[in-house]
């Protein structure tokens, strides 16, 4: 099957800035896909390139079969984007809204209402449809675009940061419609995102940094591949339980959520030679696999978080990148 994205040492400099340093990557059709990375990491200016409102420096990408400069058309036609800045017209309803976007479109008379019931109700907004927008609330205002997006049944949706700014539980209903249209629609879904545990609803995973892929795979196998676990120890001094673990065992350690945490290859191996050997009472104990935090942070050296303030990441994460 041809790939619904294709993608071969893609480029794009503003100027001196190298947003996007020469990427290459495939999507499958049907795949969830996502790319992880800081703010300014450059998923916004490669998402553009791929839905043709950004040309390209250098390089090349298909979307549908479809050359992003050559055939910008066609790939407009085959693609529905949800974008970080509303686009919708707050004087219009909800209606209004994706009956102009299906005219632009050019969606079949025959098969609109129907359509336009099937996208709002999957939004939760079918009630709502005679609303002016300027009446709804920020998550509404992302489902309405989602529906829209869906509207004239494209091949590739593309959503960048589809969540960002809203409350934690309209993040998670837009999750659900997301990951239901996989099995209602026959579409690929390309996004960005720089929360991690939106990266685990993807099947595959970029992650991108300073403009430049670092790696790609499944959330599972990314986490599998850090090979370290994360222990974290309660005693009743940090400093000496720190210092004991560097003497004893060579580790490095260092207060993190307010725990002594760091990182061994098999953590529940290490528990026993720890308490026989750490030479100070142990109050409690945990031990967990690699999150997509540690992926980032071994594949880039420093976390998200610590990426997007600028600051260096803490010392404990920094040993936890040192194995590569
Ligand atoms: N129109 C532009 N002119 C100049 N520089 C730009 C422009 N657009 C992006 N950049 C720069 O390119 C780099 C990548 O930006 P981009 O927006 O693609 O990152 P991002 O990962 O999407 O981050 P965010 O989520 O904050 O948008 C940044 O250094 C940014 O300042």
């Amino acid at each position: 099957m041809n790939p619904a994205v294709s993608v071969r040492g893609l480029r794009k400099s503003y100027g001196d800035v190298e947003a996007v340093k020469g990427v290459d990557f495939e999507v499958a059709p049907g795949e969830v896909f996502g790319f992880l990375g800081p703010n300014g990491a450059g998923k916004t200016t490669t998402i553009s390139m791929l839905c043709t409102l950004v040309t390209p420096t250098g390089g090349a990408a298909a979307v549908g079969g479809h050359d992003v400069v050559t055939q910008r058309d066609d790939v407009r036609r085959n693609i529905g984007l949800v974008f970080q800045d509303p686009t919708l017209d707050g004087y219009l309803t909800a209606e209004q809204n994706l009956r102009f976007h299906a005219e632009l479109y050019g969606v079949p008379k025959t098969v609109l209402a129907d359509r336009l019931r099937q996208v709002l109700e999957m939004v939760g907004l079918w009630d709502r449809k005679e609303s002016r927008v300027s009446t709804f609330s920020g998550g509404m205002k992302r489902r309405l675009e989602i529906a829209r997006g869906l509207l004239h049944s494209p091949k590739v949706l593309f959503l960048d940061e589809p969540t960002v700014g809203l409350d934690p539980q309209t993040r998670a209903a837009i999750w659900g419609y997301i990951t239901r249209l996989r099995h209602t629609e026959d579409i690929t879904i390309f996004m960005t995102t720089h929360y991690m545990d939106e990266a685990e609803y993807c099947d595959r995973i970029a992650i991108i940094d300073h403009g430049e892929i670092v790696v790609v795979d499944s959330p599972e196998a990314l986490k599998a591949s850090v090979g370290k676990d994360r222990v974290q120890i309660q005693t009743g001094d940090d400093e000496r339980a720190i210092a004991a673990l560097q003497d004893r065992f060579g580790i490095e350690a260092a207060v993190h959520e307010g725990q002594v945490t760091f990182a061994v290859a098999s953590g529940e191996e290490f528990v026993p030679r720890l308490f026989a050997d750490l030479g100070m009472p142990i109050k409690s104990v945990s031990v967990s696999r690699p999150s997509l935090d540690d992926v980032f942070m071994s594949y880039t050296g420093s976390t998200i978080r610590d990426a997007e303030s600028g600051s260096a990441g803490n010392q404990w994460m920094r040993a936890m990148a040192r194995g590569r």
